[in-house]
């Protein structure tokens, strides 16, 4: 059985924003999935729809099975216990998400006292044990956040995320606020032991170049839904969706002679998730988009062995690539596409103010009012 089975995932904003627009992914126990794309393409919110962490009013429909359990319709207590055993998280920003005024060993330590019912002392030896694992002295346990750097309070972060030995983390761009030695030597952290102890990961970033290195298998989101899936290497190299193309064209492989992209960002913006464009999304800023794209959405069909492209250009029997001319319903390209979209929606620094534990169960929540409480579920059993 999967460890985790995401099927028809849909969030809706209060205002109308459909951040997340029907995903379907699975993630087998120790595996790794990356999850690229452009800033306000729904990656955040796919991840706090998985922990049931997404703030009151936002609506939310389908189902995501963790080890077989729905987490949005489990009751609380569940929903709870599996935070912090089942799956955790990490976001981006560490300083935001741990407690300023307590020590980082009492935060690693809260959630094990309070869910693997350890005593004190048995939660304080875990915690610098876990200091340890992550790469700190057991020592550290009695420093303060401000007394830390940027990269050792990530540390602690993902010290919290593997206190009580969940089964899947998932990381929100763990290392985007850190500086590049820093960043990879958090990447090798996590991949170490999340390899380790078989834990399943999903990591999200913007950056496919990261992904691919870290990741067994990549999905690259627009506007909500995730356009292309595939082994790692594979989509980071040959991308079957004009969107992951540009998107690893957006970030080359530096000093790599046998990259074949241009280091060119991707002009235009994703869409505004409340005003999605009609047909596939991305045909406004697609350079092989066809007239009947504007009209007509494509599901995720088979793009080679294990891959699958939400495009056009991808015939049933995975052949056809983005910008060969093939097309799989038989028409010939647009010679413009149509302009780039401009202004995405600014989520308000919304993404700042997320804590690690939704219910700040005690120190270690980076506890946030706003988020006491799920999402009115759209379609509630
Ligand atoms: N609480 C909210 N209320 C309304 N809209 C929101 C809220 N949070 C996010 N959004 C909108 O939902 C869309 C998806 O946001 P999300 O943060 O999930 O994207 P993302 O891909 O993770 O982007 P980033 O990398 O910038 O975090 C954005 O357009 C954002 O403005």
């Amino acid at each position: 059985m999967s460890l985790l089975e995401v099927r028809d995932l849909k969030v809706t904003y209060p205002g109308g924003a459909a951040a997340v627009r029907g995903v379907d992914l699975s993630l087998a126990p120790g595996e790794k999935l990356g999850v690229a794309g452009e800033s306000g393409c729904g990656k955040s919110t796919l991840a706090l729809a998985l922990l049931r962490l997404l703030p009151p009013g936002a609506r939310v429909g389908g189902e995501v099975l963790l080890d077989g359990e729905d987490v949005l319709t489990m009751k609380w207590g569940r929903v709870r216990a599996v935070r912090w055993a089942g799956a955790s998280i990490v976001f981006q920003g560490a300083m935001h998400s741990l407690n300023a005024v307590h020590r980082i060993g009492d935060q690693i330590a809260e959630p094990i006292l309070l869910h693997r019912r350890a005593t004190p002392a048995g939660a304080r030896k875990r915690a610098g044990e876990l200091l340890e694992q992550v790469g700190l002295p057991a020592a550290r346990a009695s420093a303060y956040p401000h007394e830390l750097s940027g990269g050792q309070r990530q540390r602690v972060m993902i010290a919290m995320a593997l206190a009580c030995d969940p089964r899947l983390i998932v990381a929100d761009e763990p290392t985007t606020a850190l500086d590049v030695m820093i960043q990879a030597q958090i990447l090798r952290l996590i991949e170490g032991l999340v390899g380790e102890q078989d834990v399943g990961l999903i990591m999200i970033s913007h950056d496919l170049a990261v992904l691919a290195d870290t990741c067994d298998r990549l999905a690259v989101m627009y506007a909500g839904r995730v356009v292309e899936e595939g082994p790692a290497r594979q989509v980071y190299d040959d991308a079957r969706h004009p969107y992951g193309r540009a998107l690893a064209e957006a970030f080359p492989t530096i000093g790599d002679p046998a990259s074949r992209f241009a280091p060119r960002g991707l002009p235009g913006d994703p869409p505004d998730p409340a005003a999605v464009p009609s047909g596939c999304a991305f045909h406004p800023r697609c350079p092989v988009a066809l007239d009947l794209c504007a009209a007509q959405d494509q599901p995720l069909r088979e793009a080679g062995a294990r891959r699958r492209a939400a495009c056009v250009h991808v015939g049933s029997d995975g052949t056809g690539t983005p910008g060969d001319g093939t097309a799989a319903e038989g028409e010939a390209p647009t010679e413009d596409a149509a302009p780039a979209r401009e202004g995405a929606a600014d989520d308000g620094g919304a993404s700042a103010e997320r804590g690690a534990s939704a219910e700040g169960e005690g120190p270690a929540g980076g506890r946030d009012a706003s988020m006491e409480d799920d999402g009115v579920r759209s379609s509630a059993p």
